[in-house]
């Protein structure tokens, strides 16, 4: 046995909007890479996927086309989600593996049965036997170390890229939740949009992203931050640097920042009164990279009354929640996903 089950893999995945994490057993999680796929304009040929696909993303060629197949947490590309997964797994494979026995899938809740559907037959293409899905928001919380089969309401509040997936989980279930197609995205577009009507200055995604990791916050900082940004003034359409602070950053992303805590009292709002009780006591965890964002938790904290609690590593919850499912599939059978065959 042992020989030839070392030949089958057993991985999980945590599929994301922006990044998607490769978890495999014994192991932990191997690689963490954005999701995107690079194709050649004329052939449709994959020429690209992860880490070197971004590298294509921003810089613009003719003959090559970058795509997200997974956009705002719902699958935009079902053949470039194939590609990617197919890809991703590619690059942690062992040289003598046979192939793929078990997979767990991490997706969001909002998923649509027919999206569902596609995640598994993209799994079942790339050679897995068996496949197991399992929500964003469950996998966070089990990755966050909660035990989500007592009975008990724990909140979890997963901001990643496309969605922020709010749930309050017990008994192994999703008692209810909100998936709101705000989230980290976001909160890069409105930076853009603030330095093109502010300043007239143009920047890309991934120096919006810089500015949004660095200095972006939702609380006043104890130590307010600056940072000099460069792009192209669309008036002179010359390159231009400019000095920032974080004061002017936290208000160009209050509206992103204050939809996603509305949801959050929306949430609390339908939540039963035993489980708010839960939640009171326990306050509500914050998981996915969006977790990050500076002064998050005390805004939350602020307007909600509640505790807060940052998850440990955010941007890999729900990856090492996955693992965790895959590595005791028989515990949290209960917390999967059903697919309906057709
Ligand atoms: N230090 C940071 N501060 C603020 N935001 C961050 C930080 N690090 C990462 N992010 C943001 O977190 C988001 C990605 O989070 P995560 O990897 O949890 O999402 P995902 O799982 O890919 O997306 P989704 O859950 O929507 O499918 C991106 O928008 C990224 O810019």
């Amino acid at each position: 046995m042992g020989i030839f089950s070392d030949l089958f893999r057993d991985i999980a995945i945590d599929l994301g909007t922006a990044n998607t994490l490769i978890f495999i057993r014994n192991k932990g999680v191997v690689l963490n890479e954005p999701s995107i796929v690079a194709r050649d304009r004329n052939t449709g040929k994959v020429v690209a996927i992860g880490h070197d696909a971004l590298l294509m993303h921003e810089k613009t060629h003719p003959g090559i086309v970058t795509i997200k197949p997974l956009a705002n947490g719902v699958i935009a590309d079902y053949e470039a989600t194939e590609e990617l997964i197919r890809g991703l797994i590619n690059k942690t494979k062992k040289q003598f593996s046979l192939g793929i026995r078990r997979m767990v899938i991490g997706i969001p809740s909002g998923i649509t049965e027919v999206e569902k559907r596609a995640v598994r037959d993209s799994a079942e293409h790339v050679g897995a036997k068996e496949v197991y899905l399992v929500a964003e928001p469950m996998a966070a919380a089990i990755g966050i170390g909660i035990d989500v089969k007592e009975p008990m309401g724990n909140m979890i509040v997963d901001i990643g890229g496309g969605t922020t997936e709010i749930a309050v989980i017990s008994l192994g279930g999703i008692a209810s939740g909100e998936s709101l197609r705000v989230a980290g995205t976001d909160i890069t577009s409105a930076i853009i949009r603030h330095f093109r009507k502010a300043y007239n200055l143009a920047i890309g995604e991934r120096t919006a992203e810089e500015v949004k990791i660095r200095i972006a916050s939702a609380y006043k900082l104890d130590k307010e931050l600056t940072m000099n940004v460069r792009g192209r003034n669309l008036v002179t359409a010359l390159p231009e640097e400019r000095e920032i602070n974080s004061a002017t950053i936290r208000e160009a992303i209050a509206t992103p920042i204050s939809q996603i805590i509305t949801s959050i009292k929306k949430s609390l709002e339908v939540t039963k009164p035993e489980l708010s009780a839960d939640i009171l006591d326990r306050g509500l965890f914050l998981a996915g990279g969006g977790a990050l964002i500076k002064g998050l938790d005390k805004k939350i904290n602020e307007e909600t009354k509640l505790m807060v609690h940052i998850s440990e590593d955010p941007l890999t919850a729900v990856a090492r929640g996955t693992g965790a499912v895959l590595e005791d599939l028989e515990k949290y059978r209960s917390v999967l996903l059903s697919t309906k065959r057709y």
